[in-house]
């Protein structure tokens, strides 16, 4: 679907910093937006700044991922359509019964995050936290357990511990996420395999505030 996710973007000009830096690297580039009102990088679906930013997006060939974290499907589903939306990514502690709700109402990919300890950690423990949402045909993105701020840590997984993983399962897709910036993510996608990466903190002057020279080169080191 695509290779590289800039997560949280805010910003008009964040949107065409990802699309410049996506036709230069010639990669095929999403943006997050971030639906979770606890995130600095909260967008709020209702406003003209996001419908702009958003159309902005569609514009550049950029496809949007809306990031929620306990919304209810109901709400997921009118704000994917609201905001035109390609996928959802679900980023807290939904329950089976919530996503396969949301099954129902959406016919967009919906990507689970799976939030995993930063330590080394088994290929069967990565598999029994999958298992439920491959069987309900999510899509999947590792990162970084981070406790009640969900996501958006800047805390790196155990790269070989996915890497063990990813080659018992080559078949089942996966995106990388956790701490990703321009410095380490060649060797994270060597070290994994990884063929998606995602980034939010990595890309950012501080928090919440993206950089257009950190979103050039973290796509140039693709
Ligand atoms: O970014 C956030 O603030 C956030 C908050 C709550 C749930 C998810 C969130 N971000 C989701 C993402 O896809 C991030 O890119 C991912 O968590 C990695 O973040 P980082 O380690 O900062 O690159």
């Amino acid at each position: 679907m695509f290779e590289v996710k800039i997560c949280g973007v805010r910003l008009k000009s964040d949107v065409q910093a990802v699309g410049a830096a996506g036709s230069h690297a010639g990669k095929a580039v999403a943006i997050g937006l971030n639906f979770y009102p606890a995130s600095a990088r909260y967008v709020d679906p209702e406003s003209a700044e996001t419908a702009e930013l958003s159309a902005t997006a569609a514009r550049a060939g950029i496809l949007r991922v809306g990031v929620f974290v306990h919304e209810t499907p109901e709400k997921i589903a009118r704000i994917a359509a609201q905001v035109g939306l390609a996928a959802v990514q679900l980023h807290g502690d939904e329950t089976v019964e919530e996503v396969d709700q949301l099954f129902e109402l959406i016919e967009i990919d919906i990507i689970r995050a799976i939030k995993l300890p930063t330590g080394p950690i088994s290929i069967e423990e990565i598999d029994e936290a999958c298992q439920p949402w491959l069987e309900m045909g999510c899509g999947l993105l590792f990162d970084a357990d981070a406790g009640s701020d969900h996501g958006g840590s800047g805390k790196t997984l155990d790269w070989p511990s996915i890497r063990s993983w990813a080659d018992a399962n080559p078949d089942i897709p996966w995106m990388l996420a956790g701490g990703l910036t321009p410095e380490n993510v060649a060797e994270a996608i060597e070290v994994t395999g990884a063929k998606c990466v995602d980034t939010a903190s990595g890309v950012e002057e501080s928090r919440g505030v993206k950089s257009a020279a950190k979103i050039e080169e973290f796509i140039q080191a693709i």
